[in-house]
């Protein structure tokens, strides 16, 4: 039996890879680099492995849209003729529901670590080199070239492999609690730090919440004011929140809350949700939520912001743009220049930074110059195609690297990296294509390029748009429900494709149940196929995936259940 503890013997103390965060990234490339024989440490200050998609976001918040949902079910269930009401939510029994699911899911991830024999530190992590790295080791920039070479750290001879261990990580214990460092015997054990060796390091430390600035300076969260770490800890729903951003968890959010009865207002600074997704699954998201109840102002910021135990939240908005009027008035006062809201809580949920502010890796030197927007205070790690920084041996994945910030793109990248340390030929995960996903009701998938996007990249020519209405889908129609789905092609300047042969370049779909065949929209845009090839494809009667084959015969003109 492996074992998944904090054991620390002298030989257990050096390996191949020691990965620091335990998150989707992290454990991932754990996973596989123990599946191919390496030797693997992997570190978080969280005992349990999972990291923010398990404890902090994915699970629990799709867990808590499946709660919601079901109120929603509930509540249009006369349309089927079921009469049904709600007599009463159980929000104790609703947040063991979910806890529950967080726990079962990180049990998991720890039982698949110890079946592989990874061996696993609680503590906070700190890298140093071992040596000095002379100029000619340590480039200012990751090198591209280096991709060709895979660095082999196969533990085979694994004495010899390790003598020339590369980083020392420091493991500071979590700091107890109150409570524990009260009833503790021995409390100076506790502090004592551990120090293991690595020939290769992965940074997978993650990102947090950016704080709303107000008046120059960020404002602290407090009870009233939630990232969504916060509005996962509330124990029922509140009355009314105002929810600050529209970007993925502000239109989650805003979904499920709605559905759960809340009365939701959001502020955007631009206009409509999802502002540089499609225009169109943009503006169909918009106006169902809309029509659902949610308030959205939009061309909004909040230029002063109060709270205090038990008064909830009073904000002071502005116009960013003068020229376009909100399209929903707000409930509360209103003068021409502002206009002032209130709510119980606020959610604040305008993009996540990434973790790199820790000393130890700004004095790394690896990560990117801090973008102009001076609300940015952590910049990514710079890495090249095989998420090395300029540091050899020393890479980095997932939210701390520039891109989507995706769970699947950071498992797809540890395994790459880990298959890369191995020593075997990997492929970088294709960013391109990668799904990304809303689950919100409706549903929004967003694959590839969108016609605008396409149109400023000169290798593509002759961009198409089809748009297909979800409302024309069998089963979309029985949820009454409605959705669209547009698929952008083009033809390009390659060697590969012939002119005649327009390709698929992005599909962006907005439904019921759309993240379902996302996957099916990723495979036909990862692999470059024609609209022809891919209109081929023969999808099952009656489902809501039905409704992509549609487009696709749409866009090769063959539209078949449509004019
Ligand atoms: C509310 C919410 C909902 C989300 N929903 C989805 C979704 O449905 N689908 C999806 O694909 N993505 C979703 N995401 C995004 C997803 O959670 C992240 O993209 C993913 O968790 C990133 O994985 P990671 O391994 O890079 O980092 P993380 O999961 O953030 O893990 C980083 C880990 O590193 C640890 N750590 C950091 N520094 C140190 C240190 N010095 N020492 C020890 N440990 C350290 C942290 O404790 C943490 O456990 C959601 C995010 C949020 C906030
Ligand atoms: N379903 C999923 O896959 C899922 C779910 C939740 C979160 N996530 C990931 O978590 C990350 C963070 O999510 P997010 O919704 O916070 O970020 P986001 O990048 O999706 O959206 C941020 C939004 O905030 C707006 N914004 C930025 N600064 C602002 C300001 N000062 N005032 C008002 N609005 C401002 C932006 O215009 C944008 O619309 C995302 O990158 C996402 O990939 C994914």
């Amino acid at each position: 039996m492996h074992a998944f503890s904090t054991a620390h013997d002298a030989s257990q103390r050096s390996f191949d890879v020691a990965i620091i965060g335990a998150g989707p990234g992290g454990y991932s490339a754990a996973l596989r680099a123990a599946e191919l024989g390496l030797r693997v440490a992997l570190i978080d200050r969280n005992p349990h492995p999972g990291g923010t998609c398990v404890h902090r976001g994915c699970i629990p918040t799709k867990a808590l849209i499946q709660a919601t949902q079901t109120l929603d079910n509930i509540q249009s269930a006369e349309r089927y003729g079921i009469s049904a009401h709600i007599t009463h939510i159980d929000y104790g029994a609703m947040h063991n529901y979910i806890r529950t699911m967080v726990r079962e899911t990180s049990q998991g991830v720890s039982g698949l670590l110890a079946f592989r024999g990874v061996q696993y530190f609680t503590g906070t992590a700190s890298v140093s080199l071992q040596h000095e790295l002379s100029e000619n080791t340590a480039s200012a920039t990751p090198a591209e070239s280096s991709s060709a070479v895979p660095p082999n750290a196969s533990s085979d001879n694994s004495s010899d492999a390790l003598s020339d261990a590369c980083f020392t990580v420091t493991i500071e214990p979590p700091q107890p609690t109150q409570s524990q460092a009260a009833t503790s015997s021995s409390p100076s054990q506790q502090h004592e730090s551990t120090q293991i060796t690595a020939r290769h390091v992965i940074l997978a430390v993650g990102s947090q919440a950016k704080p709303l600035y107000v008046q120059g300076g960020p404002l602290a969260w407090n009870q009233s004011l939630l990232n969504s770490t916060g509005a996962l800890a509330l124990t029922e729903f509140p009355q009314s929140a105002i929810i600050i951003g529209s970007g993925v968890i502000a239109t989650e959010f805003a979904s499920l809350w709605n559905q759960a009865g809340v009365d939701v207002t959001m502020i955007v600074r631009g206009k409509g949700l999802l502002n540089s997704a499609d225009r169109r699954v943009s503006t169909v998201l918009t106006r169902e939520l809309q029509r659902q109840g949610v308030r959205i102002i939009n061309h909004r910021q909040v230029v002063k912001l109060e709270t205090g135990v038990n008064l909830g939240v009073r904000m002071e908005l502005a116009d960013t743009a003068t020229s376009t009027a909100p399209e929903t008035a707000p409930q509360a006062t209103s003068s021409q220049s502002s206009e002032t809201l209130e709510a119980e809580i606020a959610l604040v949920a305008i993009g996540r930074a990434p973790h790199t502010h820790a000393s130890w890796i700004q004095d790394l030197h690896i990560t990117q110059e801090l973008p102009s927007d001076t609300h940015t205070t952590t910049a990514p790690i710079s890495v090249d195609s095989h998420y090395q920084t300029r540091i050899p041996g020393l890479f980095a994945i997932g939210d701390c690297i520039a891109g989507p910030q995706l769970a699947h793109r950071a498992f797809a990248q540890g395994i790459s990296v880990a298959e890369y340390i191995a020593g075997i030929a990997s492929q970088p995960a294709q960013e391109h294509s990668i799904p990304r996903i809303v689950y919100a009701s409706p549903e929004v998938a967003l694959i590839g390029l969108t016609k605008e996007q396409a149109s400023k990249q000169p290798q593509y020519y002759d961009i198409h748009e089809t748009i297909y209405p979800m409302t024309a889908n069998a089963r979309t129609h029985m949820l009454g429900q409605t959705g669209s789905i547009t698929v952008v092609s083009a033809s390009i300047h390659d060697d590969i494709h012939s002119e005649e042969q327009p390709i698929v370049i992005g599909i962006h779909m907005v439904g019921p149940h759309v993240s379902e065949f996302a996957s099916t929209a990723q495979y036909i845009v990862g692999h470059a196929l024609s609209v022809h090839e891919a209109s081929q494809y023969i999808f099952p009667h009656p489902t809501f995936s039905e409704a992509l084959g549609e487009a696709l015969l749409k866009a090769d003109g063959r539209p078949l259940h449509m004019r």
